[in-house]
């Protein structure tokens, strides 16, 4: 558009749009013949948070912007020459719908000033050219009418830049020639080395965009086959909000300096790191790549500069000189930012110590531990090869494994014992791995044992899913025992099928705590040494299963099932039962665990039935000390030549709602002891309150070497039963001489296991089940053909009927 054309048209806008020149509008009508354009504009802080009150001002004689802190200051705090000087509107980097930021060139930086105007004037920029020259592929040329498809606007000018072409179209020919005369100087011109600067912040707007696209690196380029999005943050685009945002989100964060400018290096450690350490969880760290780029300049940033940080921040993985301009070293950048996240080195090691990180450590000797099948500190080449296979899932070759060993032995006493790694062996491996930048290695390691990026083991690896109905229970499955009596053999060193406390402890050492309490002894049979028995350890993995399955789980975890057993997950080692009204339905059940809610008033005598079951007679259950004692006991016993554990629970008089508080039993036990007379009232009201019908009920007179005295209540307990229609009282004592196992308790699982019989059948089937257990199981022994049976006493209960 000619000159003319522009005063014209500025004239009529100025006249008739703002009323300008005609007395009707205030408009400071001095801006159009004063030299200075004087406004306040609102600047963000060096703070970079607070926007502040400045005077800007653009002096047309001396072509510059300056600004002033104060009002009435007379020395600017900034002189601009336009030349140097560019503008891009930035609405919401800026926040504000007048949001500019001014750059401009001070020696070799760009400094920055964001502003905004109070009320703006609604111009809006829509790109900028930089006009470079014929040398660098500049060229102009103009078309003539007709080239171009119709149009009203018909010469044209054609504007080549190394990057793109731009089209513009004039109204008249010799508007067509001015521009193209203008511009074919501009091009013509030699350019100088304020142009080269200049071009450089123009190419930023226009050919180098501010920020580069998200790109997303398919997951199959790499073997961890996990997609990898690059996100990019430009100061100029974003806010500082996109920043923080998009901070919490990164796997890895790349810091970029430039190695030619000392100022860059410094800016990581006084406002990058400190910026990501605010922004990110301080638990969980995220890894920081330092990245020296343009090292295709001349440097003045040494190598030596980033790895002293590097040194001083363990967050940083790694640090990489890169040049984006020739993308020297650009995929090994990407490849460090992916290595960085799938196998970070700062849970591994300390480069302060040169050695591993103490819970490296921990996690390794595990599992050393756990893959240490015969517990002997050293890993043979069965058990290596094994190993080897769990973790990559291949055997080593006799040559590599030799090659292995003799590298270990070379550098590091006592690695290798016979022909096997000890544990000192099996660390120095790993850490040798990891100096030499092949953290993957461990890696795969720990993972394969369920260690995640905290060098804690993942809870879907201790805590898988299980599902649980309400009327099912949970038991460990033939594949659980298998292993748990492996795991036993493995620590019952001395071959004497118990464990002694040593024994024990080493067992548990692969765990983070020892889930066992002293009760544990008092839980299960023990030897006469008071150490848990092969059959003690049995049933306390069995009680774990059926009362905390996700302790269970959590322990079957820390002791390696899954790994050792090839299995998906810990899950894969517990049966969960049908729900028992199948059961019922169904008059078979295949459970093996029953539990029995034993009941009875104070000193009734509890503690004494559940010793008993683990064959403790009453002398040796008063030399248990009080803290040791045990609410629960479990043992095996034979029905029908089955084995099948019975849980016994001491439930607490004073519990106000009993079939609340505690969960569905097979059978109930309600003891009275025969020497208190106000012993029976409790069951019966325990009865009455709380027993629903569809539970087998037994009542049990403890203490029963004792002279009987008479209960006072209104009936007699053998009278109760009959009402109620149970079997009489089962007299017990466990002041017995000699510790035995006596028959009520065979009788109570094998009542728990067949609640639909008829509760006046009892005694007669209990006894077939327990006496002629044996011979039965031989004989394949068929339920029904017992209870037609007449009823007969069990020898083992009862000493005869006594006057109740
Ligand atoms: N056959 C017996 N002869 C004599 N005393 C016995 C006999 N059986 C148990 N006792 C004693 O009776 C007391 C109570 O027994 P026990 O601790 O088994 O009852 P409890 O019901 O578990 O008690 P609490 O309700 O207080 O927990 C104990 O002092 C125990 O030694």
């Amino acid at each position: 558009m000619p000159l003319s054309s522009v005063l014209r048209d500025q004239w009529i806008r100025a006249k008739y749009e703002r009323r300008e020149f005609t007395g009707e509008s205030d408009h400071p009508q001095r801006e159009y013949d004063s030299d200075i354009l004087e406004s306040i504009l609102w600047k963000k802080g060096k703070d970079k948070k607070a926007f502040l009150k400045r005077t800007f001002q653009l002096s047309r004689k001396e072509f510059t912007l300056r600004y002033f802190v104060r009002e009435d200051s007379k020395v600017p705090k900034a002189v601009i020459y336009m030349k140097d000087l560019n503008v891009a509107f930035q609405p919401e980097k800026i926040g504000h719908n007048h949001g500019l930021q001014i750059f401009y060139l001070q020696g070799e930086h760009t400094r920055n000033l964001f502003v905004y105007h109070e009320s703006g004037k609604d111009a809006t920029e829509r790109g900028a050219i930089f006009i470079g020259t014929e040398n660098h592929s500049y060229s102009v040329t103009g078309f003539s009418p007709g080239k171009r498809g119709p149009s009203r606007w018909n010469w044209g000018i054609t504007m080549r830049t190394p990057v793109r072409e731009f089209i513009f179209l004039c109204e008249h020919e010799q508007d067509q020639q001015e521009w193209l005369e203008a511009l074919r100087e501009v091009i013509s011109r030699p350019m100088t080395r304020q142009d080269y600067a200049t071009r450089y912040i123009k190419q930023r707007i226009t050919e180098v965009p501010y920020r580069a696209e998200e790109i997303t690196i398919p997951a199959d380029v790499i073997p961890e086959r996990v997609p990898t999005l690059i996100v990019d943050y430009s100061e100029a685009e974003q806010t500082d909000e996109q920043l923080f945002q998009e901070i919490s989100k990164a796997n890895v964060i790349c810091i970029v300096y430039s190695v030619s400018d000392k100022r860059s290096i410094e800016k990581v450690t006084s406002y990058w790191i400190p910026l990501i350490t605010v922004h990110t969880d301080k638990y969980n760290r995220v890894p920081l790549i330092l990245v020296g780029n343009k090292s295709d300049l001349p440097g003045n940033c040494s190598m030596e500069t980033s790895l002293a940080i590097m040194n001083q921040h363990r967050d940083i993985e790694t640090c990489v000189e890169c040049s984006a301009k020739n993308l020297k070293n650009i995929s090994e950048l990407f490849f460090y930012a992916q290595k960085a996240v799938l196998h970070p080195s700062g849970p591994l090691y300390c480069p302060k110590k040169k050695y591993m990180t103490s819970l490296c450590v921990q996690a390794l000797t595990r599992i050393f531990k756990v893959s240490d099948l015969d517990n002997d500190g050293i890993l043979n080449d069965d058990q290596l090869n094994s190993f080897q296979r769990t973790c990559f899932n291949s055997p080593l070759s006799p040559k590599a494994l030799d090659d292995m060993k003799n590298v270990v032995r070379r550098n590091i006493r006592d690695a290798v014992l016979g022909d096997g790694l000890t544990l000192k062996g099996f660390l120095f491996l790993n850490m040798l791995f990891i100096q030499r930048g092949r953290h993957e290695t461990t890696w795969t390691i720990l993972r394969r044992f369920g260690y995640e990026d905290d060098l804690g083991l993942h809870r879907d690896y201790l805590l898988p899913e299980l599902k649980v109905p309400p009327d099912a229970t949970t038991e460990l499955n033939h594949d659980a025992y298998l292993f748990l009596q492996g795991i036993f053999d493995k620590h019952d060193k001395d071959h004497d099928s118990a464990l002694s406390p040593e024994e024990l402890k080493d067992l548990f050492s692969v765990f983070p705590y020892i889930p066992w309490g002293p009760d544990v002894s008092n839980t299960v049979c023990t030897n006469d040494r008071g150490w848990i028995t092969y059959q003690g350890y049995l049933s306390q993995w069995t009680l774990t299963a059926y009362l905390d399955v996700d302790g269970c789980l959590e322990s079957l975890g820390y002791l390696g099932y899954s790994i050792l057993f090839a299995q998906e997950s810990q899950a894969a080692g517990i049966t969960v039962t049908r729900d028992k009204k199948i059961d019922i339905k169904k008059r078979q059940t295949q459970r093996s665990v029953f539990l029995c809610n034993v009941f009875g008033d104070f000193q009734s005598g509890k503690s004494g039935f559940l010793q008993a079951f683990l064959g403790r007679n009453l002398r040796s259950q008063r030399k248990i000390p009080k803290e040791h004692r045990s609410d629960y006991a479990i043992s095996t016993t034979y029905v029908y030549g089955q084995e099948k554990y019975l849980l016994l629970h001491k439930m607490f008089p004073g519990d106000c709602d009993l079939s609340d508080a505690y969960p569905a039993c097979d059978i109930v036990c309600l003891l009275y002891d025969v020497g208190n007379p106000f012993s029976f009232k409790y069951c019966a009201k325990v009865y009455q309150q709380y027993l629903d019908s569809k539970t087998p009920c037994m009542i049990i007179a403890t203490k029963s070497d004792l002279p009987v005295v008479r209960q006072l209540y209104s009936c007699t307990p053998m009278e109760f039963c009959r009402k109620h229609k149970m079997p009489p009282p089962q007299f017990f004592s466990c002041n017995t001489v000699t510790p035995r196992r006596q028959a009520i308790y065979t009788k109570l699982v094998t009542v728990a296991m067949y609640p639909y019989v008829s509760q006046a059948k009892w005694n007669n089937f209990c006894l077939c089940a327990s006496v002629g257990a044996a011979v039965l199981a031989v004989l394949g022994f068929a339920l029904h053909r017992v209870l037609v049976k007449p009823w007969c006493s069990s020898a083992g209960l009862l000493s005869g009927h006594r006057s109740l």
